[in-house]
């Protein structure tokens, strides 16, 4: 798939970029693919980079040499252990005077140490490196005597290794050591560690710990802050590194780069330079940034943060979901495209369930947390479950986990079908028509007999969402038997936001991004 949608570019500024060969629908997953080497934080798996508290079962491992470097599992620690010793890492980790020096860029350095082991000396080399540029100037928070000590550390890490008796690898010299740890630099993804918002993930379940992470096809995708495609990660025990999955969230034109973004697109724009400026050292150009830099040149200001962190984390939610490639996960995909479209129209300001949505959302995308980690099937269920838990105050132990734990159960229906419903409200259409139902074959809500009100009323969305629960409910109780249902609905108030034109001009921006 990835070779017939795209191609490879040669940028004018040097390097080169991915295009789209083909107009590509919002929605299609474009590549999976195992990462080249990964490094994980301190307290995750070296192998599989799952934080070591979550695990319930498995007792961790540590290296028997040099004791600092820790695995899940026996299954993590065989996969990983050579590996380990062959790049280098084992002997870098047991040098104290080394760890000392490099603080700072030690996790790159063991990075670059794996790409060198992985690449076995050549397959990497056309990745980006900015090498001059981070050689001579250093980059924020870096300086480049730093970049040479650790470039002579992994040198001298690979230098004590045996490795001729490794017939592909060949010692790295010391330039080339330089260049890894670039490469490193410029292209490694940040595997991110999930925000418990919730009661859900206290205690660290579901969470990841960050890891630095280069993937093959991924790594040459440039930054956009308004990208047209999102990756995500599915970590799994005993692999190297997560898998990843890039999937268009918009439509794509042939001839247009496909891009990801390597920050929070939510985050104002000197928010979004500063970070990658300091994680990736180079100044976007990216046409989002241009536009708002001229139009705002201080680029700062506030948001509704609590919103936009639902926003966000509905983002998260979405991404997860768009990890499945089977025709069920296509229906989720599509539910929360649509979905995520109706939120981004609006905002506290302009309209009352924004909020109520935003706590959706999070709550979304902690059950999708909770269900990486335990690596079952994501399925709309759940993310349904959750809305309705957190809007509609579903009792968690009356049929969430069961719901959860289900693909492609009714309860999908019910989720594109809610979206479709909340398009029309928040495209306005209030009275919703019974032609504009029954246009829709997934729609599963009868609002016949909803009020004929013309205006929008707290009053006729509760009799509306009321309508939806009697749905659900039924079908939840086919499903699963008596017992399973949605117990009350939380009074749907109109919320007040005492938020500035201003304010809400920039949320609205940053939402239309999606
Ligand atoms: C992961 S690489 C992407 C592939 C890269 N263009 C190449 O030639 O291999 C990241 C590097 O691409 C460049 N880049 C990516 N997105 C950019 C953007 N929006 N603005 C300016 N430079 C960008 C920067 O040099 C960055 O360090």
């Amino acid at each position: 798939m990835w070779a017939s949608c795209s191609r490879r570019e040669a940028s004018p500024a040097g390097g080169s970029f991915r295009v789209a060969t083909q107009l590509l629908p919002a929605g299609w997953l474009l590549l999976k693919e195992d990462a080249v080497a990964c490094a994980s934080g301190p307290g995750s798996c070296r192998n599989c980079c799952i934080l070591l508290q979550v695990q319930d079962t498995d007792s961790p491992a540590a290296c028997n040499r040099c004791r600092m470097v820790l695995w899940c599992s026996d299954i993590c620690k065989k996969s990983d252990f050579l590996r380990h010793m062959q790049c280098g890492e084992c002997w870098l980790m047991l040098q104290s005077e080394a760890r000392a020096e490099i603080q700072d860029l030690l996790q790159e350095a063991c990075l670059a140490l794996r790409l060198w082991h992985a690449s076995a000396g050549s397959t990497t080399r056309s990745l980006c490196s900015n090498e001059a540029l981070l050689m001579s100037q250093g980059a924020p928070g870096i300086l480049p005597e730093q970049l040479q000590v650790a470039a002579k550390w992994m040198q001298a890490s690979i230098g004590h290794l045996d490795v001729p008796s490794w017939d592909h690898l060949q010692p790295a010299s010391a330039p080339d050591a330089a260049m890894y740890l670039c490469q490193v630099i410029t292209n490694s993804l940040e595997v991110m560690p999930w925000i418990a918002p919730a009661p859900a993930l206290e205690g660290g379940r579901g969470r990841f710990s960050s890891a630095a992470v280069i993937y093959r096809h991924a790594s040459e995708l440039n930054h956009s802050c308004s990208p047209n495609v999102i990756y995500n990660f599915k970590h799994r025990k005993g692999q190297n590194g997560p898998q990843m999955a890039l999937r268009s969230i918009k439509p794509v034109a042939a001839g247009e780069p496909l891009t990801i973004s390597y920050v929070n697109v939510l985050a104002p724009v000197s928010e979004r330079q500063g970070s990658l400026c300091a994680r990736h050292k180079f100044n976007c150009t990216c046409e989002r940034c241009c536009k708002e830099l001229a139009a705002q040149p201080s680029g700062s200001g506030s948001a509704c943060q609590s919103w936009l962190g639902g926003l966000q984390d509905g983002i998260h939610a979405a991404s997860m979901l768009l990890f499945e490639e089977d025709d069920a996960a296509g229906a989720h995909a599509q539910a929360l495209q649509t979905w995520c479209a109706a939120v981004a129209k609006g905002c506290p300001e302009t309209h009352p369930m924004m909020l109520e949505l935003s706590g959706v959302a999070r709550s979304a995308a902690c059950v999708c947390a909770m269900h990486q980690k335990e690596g079952h099937h994501i399925s709309a269920a759940a993310w349904w479950a959750m809305r309705l838990s957190q809007g509609l105050q579903l009792k968690h132990d009356q049929g969430l986990s069961v719901l959860c734990s289900e693909a492609g159960s009714a309860f999908t229906t019910a989720a594109v079908g809610l979206c479709n419903l909340l398009k029309l409200l928040m495209d306005g259409s209030w009275p919703v028509k019974q032609e504009q139902l029954q246009e829709s074959a997934t729609m599963p809500v009868e609002l016949t007999c909803c009020s004929s009100d013309n205006e929008l009323t707290p009053a006729v969305l509760s009799q509306a969402i009321a309508m939806c629960m009697a749905k659900a409910n039924r079908l939840l109780q086919a499903a699963y038997g008596p017992g399973h249902e949605v117990l009350e609905m939380a009074s749907f108030l109109p919320y007040q936001v005492h938020a500035s034109q201003e304010l809400a001009m920039q949320i609205c921006q940053a939402a239309s991004i999606i």
